[in-house]
């Protein structure tokens, strides 16, 4: 059963995201990559992990530069599938 996050549960998970910090609601990050195509290739492997999961960032991305941001949107928070987006998109972004 999918669960609004408290935030002690927030701040502990983050522990494990450095690269996230809360933004509201929802959870973000960004990452510069070597190139636009690479910026792109990032993208498309996140959207496959996405997919599989049936969970789904929004994602802004600005010429190298792409910016995650996670939330669930059904329950209008962060909730335990967002914390475990966000480390698949850790080892997207670390393996690309
Ligand atoms: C019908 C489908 O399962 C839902 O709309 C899924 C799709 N992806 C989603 N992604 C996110 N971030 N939040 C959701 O609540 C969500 N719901």
């Amino acid at each position: 059963m999918t669960e609004l996050l408290s935030d002690q549960r927030i701040d502990e998970a983050l522990q494990g995201l450095p690269e996230w910090r809360r933004v509201g609601d929802a959870i973000e990050r960004s990452a510069e990559l070597a190139s636009f195509p690479q910026a792109i290739e990032v993208v498309n492997r996140v959207a496959e992990r996405a997919e599989a999961a049936n969970h789904h960032p929004d994602i802004d991305i600005r010429w190298r530069t792409v910016t995650f941001r996670l939330s669930t949107h059904s329950h209008g928070g962060i909730t335990e599938k967002d914390i475990a987006l966000a480390g698949e998109i850790d080892d997207v972004i670390t393996d690309v």
